[in-house]
């Protein structure tokens, strides 16, 4: 695949009114909505600076979280805008509709050096499907689309790749950035090359593994990914996380690395909980024995220690999905344990992914990792060398 794409520096914007894809699906508190972790936002600002100090109009679009119904107040753009204008120093005016009456009409009188914000894209039926109807009423609005929704690029979607078939196309910054340092990093890894899975998209991400396996000496499992494999493998998992649908896949991949000589590490022993709450009654047993009525919320001790010795002398790291639900204290002693044994080894790390970005941030080792990308799925498909539609639709150089 072609990397090497035009960028809003080889096209005039001047006076334009510019569809900016963004990827601002932050991740947010549980109870009140409040947004967590803004680094998608903030990784955002220099091409929406470069666009507005270069006198364009700013139609920026993205969704937030995966809306199944339409429209759903609590996966409003709302707060983006608040926390966007704060980080611009000026007003981001928000759009009720992603191309309905509101929107076009905004758009239409939006100024030079002014920037809008389309509500969630996916309150739009059309959007997860491609719909070429929905792609060409977003275009409309807009003269240039610029894309720099790292985090989304691997999603073929009306607005991260349809709109491309309307309007003149390039990337932004932030594309630019993370195909360099993740690809260069990647290009001749420094080895052991150790990837880290965990966190909740099971269905989305363990399909890497099958390509992980390629270039990976060593792959390890946590987070809600592990019980798909236990249960695979005859394990009781009681009500934890799990794809059925995925268990066959799971043991044909542990027969795949054994095969290949690749190190594929699940958990030993996993945390356990009486219900999917911060203050549940928890503790600790061996893999495969959970009980009905009890979820996995962690890795256990003796999986810590092993994972962390795996990546003690690792050359590179990849890291993406939490070990654990580390929103609750009780349950983030697992991810805190990787994101430590990470920030104290020399290899090259790079983490991938809104929620493990949000981990490491919180748990204060950010500036020890060599990269945190904003792109989990993204990061991983681009890592196995997938083409990636949200960049394949962008103009050559
Ligand atoms: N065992 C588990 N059961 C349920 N959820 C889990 C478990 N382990 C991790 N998670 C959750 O996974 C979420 C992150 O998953 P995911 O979106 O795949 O990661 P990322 O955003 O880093 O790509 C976190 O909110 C975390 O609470
Ligand atoms: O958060 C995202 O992906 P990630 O969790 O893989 O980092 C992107 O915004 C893509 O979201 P999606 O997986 O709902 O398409």
């Amino acid at each position: 695949m072609n990397y090497n794409k035009k960028t809003v520096k080889d096209v005039d914007v001047k006076g334009k009114k510019v569809l900016l894809r963004c990827d601002f699906n932050v991740p947010q508190d549980k109870a009140t909505g409040a947004i967590t972790d803004d680094k998608r936002i903030v990784a955002a600002l220099p091409t929406i600076q470069y666009l507005l100090d270069n006198g364009a109009a700013v139609i920026a679009c993205s969704h937030l979280g995966k809306p199944k119904e339409g429209p759903d107040p609590k996966l409003s753009l709302a707060p983006v805008a608040g926390r966007l204008a704060e980080l611009l120093g000026k007003p981001v005016i928000m759009a009720a509709d992603v191309v309905g009456p509101d929107a076009t009409a905004k758009a239409a009188a939006l100024k030079p050096g002014e920037i809008m914000l389309l509500e969630n894209t996916r309150f739009e039926k059309g959007e997860t499907k491609n719909d070429p109807e929905l792609a060409k009423k977003m275009a409309s609005m807009a003269e240039v689309y610029v894309s720099d929704a790292f985090g989304a690029v691997h999603r073929a979607h009306a607005s991260t790749a349809g709109v491309a078939d309307y309007l003149p196309a390039v990337s932004g910054f932030l594309i630019q950035k993370e195909l360099e340092i993740i690809g260069g990093a990647l290009a001749d890894p420094k080895r052991p090359l150790v990837a880290i899975l965990g966190g909740s998209k099971v269905s989305s991400k363990i399909g890497v593994i099958n390509n992980l396996l390629e270039i990976a000496d060593t792959i390890i499992i946590g987070g809600g990914m592990a019980y798909t494999f236990s249960a695979a493998e005859g394990g009781k998992v009681g009500d934890s996380l799990l794809e059925a649908d995925w268990e066959d896949y799971s043991k044909e991949m542990v027969a795949k690395a054994k095969a290949k000589g690749v190190k594929l590490l699940l958990p030993v022993d996993t945390v356990i909980a009486d219900a999917f709450a911060p203050d549940a009654n928890h503790k600790v047993v061996a893999s495969g024995e959970i009980p009905d009525g009890w979820q996995g919320l962690d890795i256990g001790p003796e999986t810590v220690k092993l994972y962390c010795d795996a990546v003690k002398d690792a050359g590179t790291v990849i890291w993406n999905g939490p070990m654990g639900v580390f929103e609750f204290p009780a349950f983030a002693v697992g991810t805190k344990a990787v994101a430590e044994a990470l920030a104290n080894t020399n290899a090259i790390t790079i983490i991938g992914g809104g929620d493990s970005a949000a981990a490491v941030q919180q748990l204060g080792y950010a500036d020890k990792m060599t990269h945190i990308s904003t792109g989990g799925g993204a990061s991983l498909e681009f890592m196995e060398g997938k083409e990636l539609p949200g960049v394949a639709c962008l103009l050559d150089k």
